[in-house]
């Protein structure tokens, strides 16, 4: 039901991307103008990072795999990789003179649509790079904000993404061809006076206000809707982007939610009436997690993050089958700090052990792995002992499933049904009793 070949799923997005239907995401994008209109073909990029010194080789292919991956989610090819060790990046133009020379040949030998960084770059930075490389340049939010704005269903998280795009503008709003009238424009565009740039700012100002009194109004109006729900435990599926989320909704839920081998499947929150051991609840799947996510997105997203913030519980759902997974749990516990939400209780998932694989590797009697990696990556010990090592670790059961080949669902269903079944108890007594004198 909830894999990528089956039916019910909304077509996957094709080429709609930084250069078409997206001009505000594409603003900064397009500034360069039609030469680089490729909406038609595959767009293709190439693909920066500054990784600092002591990140290991394993991690920084890793993220520059995750950095591909948001592309081709976006729409476009990743046909390059450049990667310069650095302390920090180079404030002017983030790598450095050396290595922007080499990307700058590359760029002009062999072609592309963009040159994508993974990291936010400063507005000045931005203004360098493009005018030195002369292509499209895209950092890791706008990347982002644009995956999202080409996600986004609901009335709620279409304004939010506005917003957040709006935001991202404005201290970019300098220089060079920056009015808003040409943001679609052709080749040689020239830059607005100062005049322009100034009523460019209010514009985007105005609108920005504008949006936020918008969401302040569709806010109330979900606050209410979900004040309406009360009376039921809450559950809210949390985890980084393409975990399974919308999958194990599909499988607990009996629903039919969109789940992709995507980056951020689900932007809107979606909520179902769940039974497990008689005891119903409310289960919403919610907007994945990502390392660096933009914090103005986080900003704009507040109404949607208020499903995770008022849940009684966490269903953490982990990809075991990812090189990075404890990384990732590790950003999702953040991103939950951040949010407000790192107290709630949490019940752990890890899904995908059909595709876990194991290292064979030595174990001593303790069942520690003897031999690291020689690149770094951790070992993949055998699932029992990672279990055995998370329960330990939290004093709480974590339970290991495959929500694709249903396996051990059952185990989940029985510790969740009794979780819940705890937290109705708790949380309204009354009905509880109600509900069992009734029967
Ligand atoms: N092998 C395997 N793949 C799975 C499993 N569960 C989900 N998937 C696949 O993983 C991909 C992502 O699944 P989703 O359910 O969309 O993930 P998500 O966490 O909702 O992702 P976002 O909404 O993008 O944050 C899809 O291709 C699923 O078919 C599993 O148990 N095993
Ligand atoms: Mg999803």
């Amino acid at each position: 039901m909830a894999n990528k070949s089956s039916g019910g799923r909304k077509p996957a997005a094709s080429t709609r991307h930084f250069t078409t239907d997206n001009a505000k995401a594409s603003y900064v994008a397009t500034k360069t103008g039609g030469a680089y209109d490729t909406a038609k073909e595959q767009e293709t990029a190439v693909l920066v990072s500054v990784p600092p010194r002591r990140q290991s080789e394993a991690q920084t292919t890793e993220y520059l795999d995750e950095l591909a991956f948001l592309i081709e989610t976006a729409g476009a090819t990743a046909t390059k990789r450049f990667v310069q060790r650095l302390e920090k990046p180079d404030i002017r133009t983030y790598v450095g003179e050396g290595k922007l020379a080499e990307i700058k040949a590359w760029v002009q030998h062999e072609g592309t649509s963009m040159v994508v960084f993974d990291d936010d770059l400063s507005p000045s930075q931005l203004r360098n790079l493009e005018a030195e490389l002369l292509v499209k340049i895209v950092d890791r939010s706008l990347l982002i904000l644009d995956i999202f704005a080409l996600r986004a269903k609901s009335a709620t998280s279409r304004t939010q993404v506005e917003l957040a795009q709006y935001q991202y503008l404005l201290p970019r709003l300098t220089g060079l061809w920056t009015h808003l009238d040409k943001q679609r424009g052709g080749v040689g565009m020239k830059g607005p006076g100062e005049t322009e740039i100034e009523t460019d700012r209010r514009i985007v100002r105005d609108r920005i206000a504008f949006l936020k009194e918008k969401l302040e109004d569709l806010d109330r109006q979900s606050h209410t809707q979900r004040k309406a729900r009360g009376g039921s435990v809450r559950v809210a599926l949390v985890g980084y982007t393409n975990v399974g989320k919308s999958t194990l909704m599909n499988v607990l839920g009996k629903s039919d939610v969109f789940a992709e081998n995507k980056l951020f499947a689900t932007v809107d929150a979606t909520t179902r009436k769940v039974v497990l051991d008689q005891t119903p609840f409310l289960l919403s799947d919610t907007v994945g997690f990502i390392r660096k996510l933009p914090t103005k997105l986080i900003e704009s997203f507040k109404s949607t993050l208020d499903e995770i913030r008022e849940a009684d519980l966490l269903l953490h759902v982990v990809d075991i089958s990812h090189p990075g997974f404890e990384e990732q749990i590790q950003v999702v516990n953040d991103t939950l700090n951040d949010i407000g939400a790192a107290d709630k209780p949490v019940l752990l998932v890890f899904n995908k052990i059909d595709q876990y694989k194991q290292d064979d590797a030595e174990l001593d009697p303790f069942g520690e792995v003897l031999d690291a990696e020689d690149d770094g990556t951790a070992p993949r010990p055998p699932l029992a002992q990672l279990q055995a090592t998370y329960m330990a670790k939290l004093h709480d059961p974590v339970v290991f499933i495959s929500a694709q080949e249903r396996t051990n669902l059952e185990e989940l269903r029985e510790l969740l049904g009794k979780r819940v079944a705890a937290l109705h108890q708790q949380r309204y007594p009354y009905q509880t009793m109600n509900q069992y004198s009734g029967e």
